[in-house]
């Protein structure tokens, strides 16, 4: 039994819905009477009928006649005020799903695919995981009627008290079914977002020059294709199953009622039951297979919702065990940023090993090395995106783990080779690099490039960017890069300002002034908040400005120093240094 999702579930629907919730709670027990009902109704009015007993019809039909308005209004009433629970509700997990995934201090749940599955199973869907967790209900409403009808039946012989029980490999084939769909859904699930994500790469504007120029198009297809039948497949299998396991069930149920029914004819006929007992026997047993295929059906829902609402568990308690640093990071850096034994993997072969390094309180850093050789990854783990797998990184003495991880986020700044392009009003798209300081954003315009940019488009900075949220003004490359900028100049004192090859959009001429703001922001840093400048390129023009240069090679530091002081060691710094030059010879 899932205890925490039914008492999270229920939880949430008590505080904010309560009334409604509470008329679910009383009504959906009430409509396990109503079928009961119905059938000893039915057999007061026969017997009554054959007996000339007018009390015995007048109650029956009174029996009948209240559980067919029941079964009209209340089910439509408990149907009505499900579907406002869950849509209330609903938006209030989905509100939460949707800060805590843009608030988990690391970003390792988005680069996990297991992770990203669960996600993805709830992504949008509060309103579902309450309406099909509060399908529970449901479970417990048949569960009532099979008790109310055993009694019933018992009542009429013993030996029927049995009959119910033929039910019993129905429901547990389902619940084998049920958990049988959801590994195909949960097997599916990775060609489904794959599947999803290339045809988006297909239908967006980003993609549309390289599809159309290449063969890239039809190989996606051709992938999205393969994705779908093995999809389909998987699918198939299990409904397959799912069907020959139900059937199975029913027809074990179908022998024991028609043995039943048999049993019940005998003892009307030797007068040991009354007529009407027939007909009891006969509209209880009818409704047993519709009451198991409505709890068989329950149960999948419920089992589905409760499953959902792990998944909302799982997220909670990831963002609340990465909210476990409580330290402010320091005003003004006095030592630095150390990185001791530090290892990394994504979760597969190592991709930093054994990284000790010191960043300087007020240095400017540059990190050199191969396409692939750990310089993003080792930025990732600065900031604080993904935590190393072996080792500390400190801050003054302090271990990043311990700092608040949001605190820590307000005092880095960043811009990266990857970009986001935010299709907000122009002058958000700057202003989000620090919510609280939207209003001064003209400085940050000013030296990240972006002001030039405004001052081209047709509603200056009130123009909206892109055509995702509207009829935006589409930007080239370079000027969504200046705006990429621009958003991270927005912090005043940031601790450490990370460049990751955001420059590669822009030309020569370009690149050396977003250089010189830098240069001139990173002085401004040092002096104010002693913060370390940390670049990431692959040009040695920009390289050789640094304090310390750090050479990366394969997830390991080789080299560290500065600019001369590598150039006198006459290693792979200087080879590749030498390489650049005499390219540009
Ligand atoms: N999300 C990820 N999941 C798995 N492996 C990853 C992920 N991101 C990077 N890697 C792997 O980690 C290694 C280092 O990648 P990283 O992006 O840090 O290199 P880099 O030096 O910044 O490269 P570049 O100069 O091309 O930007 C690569 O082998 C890459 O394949």
């Amino acid at each position: 039994m899932r205890f925490a999702e039914i008492r999270t579930l229920l939880g949430e629907c008590l505080r904010h819905q309560p009334g409604r919730t509470w008329l679910l709670l009383v009504l959906t027990p009430l409509g396990a009477i109503t079928p009961a009902l119905t059938a000893l109704g039915l057999q007061w009015i026969v017997d009554g009928a054959l007996t000339g007993s007018r009390p015995l019809i007048v109650g029956g039909a009174i029996c009948a006649a209240t559980a067919g308005a029941f079964v009209l209004a209340g089910g439509r009433v408990i149907q009505v005020q499900a579907g406002l629970v869950g849509s209330e509700v609903g938006t209030v997990l989905d509100k939460r799903i949707m800060r805590w995934c843009a608030t988990l201090p690391t970003t390792a749940h988005l680069e996990d695919s297991e992770s990203l599955r669960r996600i993805e199973q709830i992504r949008g869907l509060g309103p579902r995981t309450v309406t099909t967790g509060l399908a529970g209900l449901s479970v417990v409403q048949s569960g009532l009627w099979l008790v109310i009808t055993t009694i019933l039946l018992a009542r009429v012989h013993p030996v029927l008290l049995a009959l119910p029980l033929f039910a019993v490999p129905s429901i547990l084939l389902t619940r084998t079914t049920s958990r049988r769909t959801e590994a195909a859904r949960a097997e599916t699930a990775e060609r489904n977002r794959a599947e999803q994500h290339l045809f988006a790469m297909v239908t967006e504007a980003n993609s549309a020059k390289e599809l159309r120029l290449g063969t890239s198009g039809a190989h996606a297809a051709a992938i999205a294709r393969r994705l779908r039948e093995e999809r389909t497949a998987i699918l198939w299998r299990a409904t397959l199953a799912t069907a020959g396991l139900t059937l199975l069930g029913s027809l074990v149920f179908v022998a024991a009622f028609i043995g039943a029914l048999f049993l019940t004819v005998r003892l009307a006929l030797s007068g040991a039951v009354s007529p009407g007992a027939l007909l009891l026997v006969a509209t209880l047993g009818g409704q047993i297979r519709g009451q198991l295929d409505l709890l068989t059906h329950a149960l999948t829902h419920a089992g589905r919702g409760l499953t959902m609402a792990g998944h909302y568990l799982w997220l909670r308690d990831l963002h609340r065990a990465g909210t476990s640093g409580t330290l402010s990071p320091p005003d003004r850096l006095r030592d630095g940023i150390t990185l001791s034994g530090v290892d990394f993997s994504y979760g597969g072969p190592p991709v930093l090993r054994g990284i000790d390094l010191r960043l300087p309180a007020g240095a400017t850093v540059a990190l050199v090395g191969d396409h692939g050789s750990g310089k993003t990854t080792l930025v990732k783990l600065l900031c604080g995106f993904h935590r190393p797998t072996g080792g500390t990184v400190t801050v003054d003495g302090t271990p990043l783990t311990e700092l608040d991880p949001a605190a820590w986020r307000d005092r880095v700044t960043s811009a990266f080779q990857d970009f986001s392009r935010f299709p907000f009003l122009a002058r958000e798209a700057v202003g989000v690099g620090d919510l609280p300081r939207m209003h001064d954003i003209a400085r940050a315009a000013g030296k990240g490039g972006a002001a030039g940019v405004f001052a081209r488009l047709p509603e200056g900075e009130e123009t909206r960017l892109g055509k995702a949220l509207g009829d935006g003004v589409e930007l080239s490359g370079g000027q969504w890069q200046k705006v990429a900028l621009s958003r991270a100049f927005m912090r005043s004192a940031p601790l450490l300002a990370v460049l990751d090859e955001p420059t590669a959009a822009l030309d020569a001429a370009g690149e050396y002034e977003v250089y010189q703001r830098y240069a001139e922001a990173a002085q401004e840093w040092q002096h104010a908040t002693g913060g370390i400048t940390l670049l990431v390129s692959h040009r040695f023009a920009t390289i050789r400005m640094a304090d310390l240069i750090v050479v990366l090679d394969g997830g390991r530091v080789v080299e560290c120093g500065t600019h001369a002081e590598l150039i006198g060691l006459a290693g792979r710094y200087a080879r590749l240094y030498d390489l650049q030059a005499a390219a540009y010879r």
